[in-house]
């Protein structure tokens, strides 16, 4: 495997530099049914994903669902494409920008980067010009509140294989999960109460989550442990009882059983039952993406409506609402402890070790 290309520009006593990498699902170029084959094709061929022997699966994947799936993907894709591209691209560059801003006015000095477990900006490409520009230390952070192979497991595969590659490696910290975080629980109930302050409560708020696999759960992934955690824990902190919301989980993907109860059924049967008014969460993900805009915000809303409810509310994800940023840095200055990350330190730290260098009298410093 071809080492990073920076591995070769060693020059010593460069100012060592702090990294915070933020990592994403990733998403397609652009809504055709072309880049969806690409993308698709990198995801579903990641076995921390689909979990079949490569054998059965490979052959079904590039010859049946590919083809199927790529062009309705693409159509549900320019349904929620905005003009700056994917959403999901957008707003995870968005997060990042805002982030590094708030960790400066902090006092910290440290580059705040994205990247995607698939598509671009591709995370070994993101490393490659973070360690060209002197990064030694390095604290991941994937965007998924609840820890899951599939998704949390996956991203640091991506930064592991890059790491065995490199010759100088960085130190390396990686935030696991946030799903009972205080302060990530916090900003999503602040967001829900200034959304039912402007348009009133409904009868029932359902918190749809990302699905997986129900064999996932008993292989012992914690995720739907950690959904739930997170989906009590909001609902104390915005004061509901059992009786005013629901988990659910959405996105099934081929004919196995996903973890229960299904988002869509659920919608229907609520409407069925007489509930006027429902407000849907998705508390799994930061960032909106086709996920949350197209299945819950639009397909979700004439799931429940048909079924004779009467009103439907989609509440965002967080984003980069300044209270999620400020628990982000929050989050994130817990896990920068011991690192010399105020500018003055780093700075003089590179500083004493160049003199130091030149005292010895190395070249090249
Ligand atoms: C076996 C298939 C899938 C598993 C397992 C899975 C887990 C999983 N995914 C997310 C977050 C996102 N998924 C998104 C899109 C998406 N997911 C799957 C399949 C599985 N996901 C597919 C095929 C797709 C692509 C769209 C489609 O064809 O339906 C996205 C949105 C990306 C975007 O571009 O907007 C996100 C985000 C989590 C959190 C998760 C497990 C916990
Ligand atoms: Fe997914
Ligand atoms: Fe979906």
């Amino acid at each position: 495997m071809k080492p990073p290309a920076a591995d070769r520009q060693y020059t010593h006593g460069t100012v060592p530099r702090t990294a915070i990498l933020l990592l994403n699902l990733g998403t397609p170029d652009a809504p055709t049914a072309t880049a969806l084959r690409r993308y698709l094709r990198e995801f579903l061929s990641d076995p921390r994903v689909v979990e079949i022997p490569r054998a059965v699966w490979l052959p079904l994947l590039n010859g049946v669902i590919l083809p199927l799936r790529a062009p309705k993907s693409a159509a549900k894709y320019a349904s929620i494409w905005r003009a700056d591209g994917s959403p999901l691209a957008s707003g995870t560059a968005a997060l990042a920008k805002s982030l590094e801003a708030r960790l400066a006015a902090n006092g910290h000095h440290v580059l705040v980067r994205h990247a995607m477990r698939y598509g671009n900006p591709a995370t070994a490409a993101v490393l490659d010009t973070l360690h060209a520009q002197g990064v030694t230390r390095l604290l991941v952070v994937p965007l998924y509140p609840q820890y899951s192979a599939a998704t949390t497991a996956s991203s640091l595969d991506a930064v592991t294989a890059w790491l065995g590659r490199a010759r100088r490696q960085p130190e390396l910290r990686t935030l696991r999960s946030f799903a009972d975080d205080a302060g990530y629980i916090g900003a999503l109930a602040q967001k829900i109460r200034a959304y039912w302050t402007e348009h009133g409560e409904p009868e029932t708020l359902l918190m749809s989550f990302h699905g997986m696999p129900q064999r996932t759960l008993q292989l012992g992934d914690p995720y739907h442990c950690e959904c739930q955690k997170s989906a009590r824990l909001l609902a104390d902190a915005l004061g509901i009882g059992p009786d005013r919301y629901k988990v659910t989980f959405q996105s099934r993907f081929g004919k196995q059983p996903w973890l229960r109860p299904y988002t869509d059924p659920t919608l229907r049967a609520l409407a069925k039952a007489g509930t006027g008014r429902v407000d849907v969460v998705c508390p799994g993900f930061t960032v909106d993406c086709l996920e949350t805009l197209e299945e819950i915000a639009m397909e979700g809303k004439q799931a429940f409506l048909s079924s004779g409810g009467r009103e439907y509310h989609y509440i965002p994800c967080l984003n980069a609402d300044a209270h999620w940023i400020d628990a982000l840095a929050g989050l994130i200055e817990t896990h920068l402890q011991g690192w010399p990350t105020r500018q003055a330190a780093d700075v003089a730290q590179g500083a004493a070790s160049r003199e130091r260098a030149r005292a010895m009298g190395a070249e090249n410093v």
